[in-house]
């Protein structure tokens, strides 16, 4: 007799060359957490640890026929999106999560960690106005939720604020992440009823290339095991602590995080 498939989860984003984040790291995030992860990918990045060096956008046409591909035959059980790159794709996308009963995981990436534009300027009005509102949940750093709805983040006491205007924006639920703020690594979950404060060591380690996509396909993978947001939260939030934790160099600049620590043997 066949075994039973485990759930199964789309990312919907960029690839990078260099292994660290976008669809690659999705991946990776969603095999630690034993989900089978597939892949539409929107953009191809030529990066590496110092930067990122070109990005091509794939046709819309390609991009739909990826989505049609997976999601007629195989069936998913969450979505997480990433790099969009363009108001033209950004829309095309909403348009077919609209579409979808599966959970919405929405990390609207706009910049990468060398400060390289990942989202067109262009394309910021599009995020707010289509791809939000189909969010089940919608994970923006502090330069995101400043670029998207105006409220800058100095403070752990701004991150009521930001979340109430992330929210005002349609997803049904935001997680404000607070991992650009000094002292503990703290991130904010609300829906506008229950809130949950997430709070975590901060790792000097700069070795972090990839955190918030780890973060929304960890969050997505355990949604499609069958958790509750705050759970699948909670859960994503120690899995991404324990890669960052175990960051490793890689070439000349910020290393990846690593989406296999848990199962590193001391010295392994
Ligand atoms: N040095 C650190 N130590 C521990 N946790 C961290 C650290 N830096 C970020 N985090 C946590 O990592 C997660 C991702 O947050 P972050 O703010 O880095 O997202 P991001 O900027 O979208 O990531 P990326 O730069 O990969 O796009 C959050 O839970 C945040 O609190
Ligand atoms: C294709 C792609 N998607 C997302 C990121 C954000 O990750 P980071 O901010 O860690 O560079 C990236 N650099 N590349």
């Amino acid at each position: 007799m066949s075994r039973q498939a485990p759930p199964r989860v789309l990312t919907v984003a960029g690839s990078d060359s260099g292994g660290g984040a976008g669809v690659q790291a999705d991946l990776k995030a969603m095999l630690a957490l034993g989900v089978h992860g597939m892949s539409v990918v929107t953009a191809v990045t030529a990066q590496n640890s110092l930067g990122v060096q070109g990005a091509w956008e794939l046709p819309v046409e390609a991009v739909r026929a990826q989505y049609r591909s997976v999601v007629d035959d195989i069936g998913v059980q969450a979505v997480k999106t990433g790099m969009l790159a363009s108001a033209e794709l950004v829309e095309a996308v909403a348009d077919l999560l609209a579409g979808t009963d599966a959970p919405v995981v929405v990390d609207p990436v706009g910049v990468s960690k060398h400060g390289d534009a990942l989202l067109a300027a262009s394309a910021l009005d599009s995020v707010r106005t289509v791809l939000l509102p189909v969010a089940t949940v919608a994970t923006p750093n502090l330069d995101e939720v400043a670029a998207l709805t105006g409220v800058c983040v100095e403070s752990e006491d701004d991150l009521p604020r930001a979340a109430d205007a992330v929210l005002a924006l349609g997803p049904r639920w935001a997680l404000i992440k607070g991992g650009h703020l000094a002292g503990d690594a703290v991130d904010l979950l609300t829906d506008g009823t229950a809130t949950h404060w997430l709070r975590a060591p901060r790792y000097d380690n700069r070795h972090t290339h990839g955190t918030g996509c780890t973060l929304a396909s960890a969050v997505a993978a355990e949604l499609a095991k069958g958790a509750d947001v705050p759970e699948a939260v909670a859960t994503a939030k120690a899995y991404v602590t324990g890669a960052i934790a175990a960051g490793f160099p890689l070439g000349g600049g910020i290393g990846p995080v690593d989406h296999a620590w848990e199962r590193r043997r001391p010295g392994g």
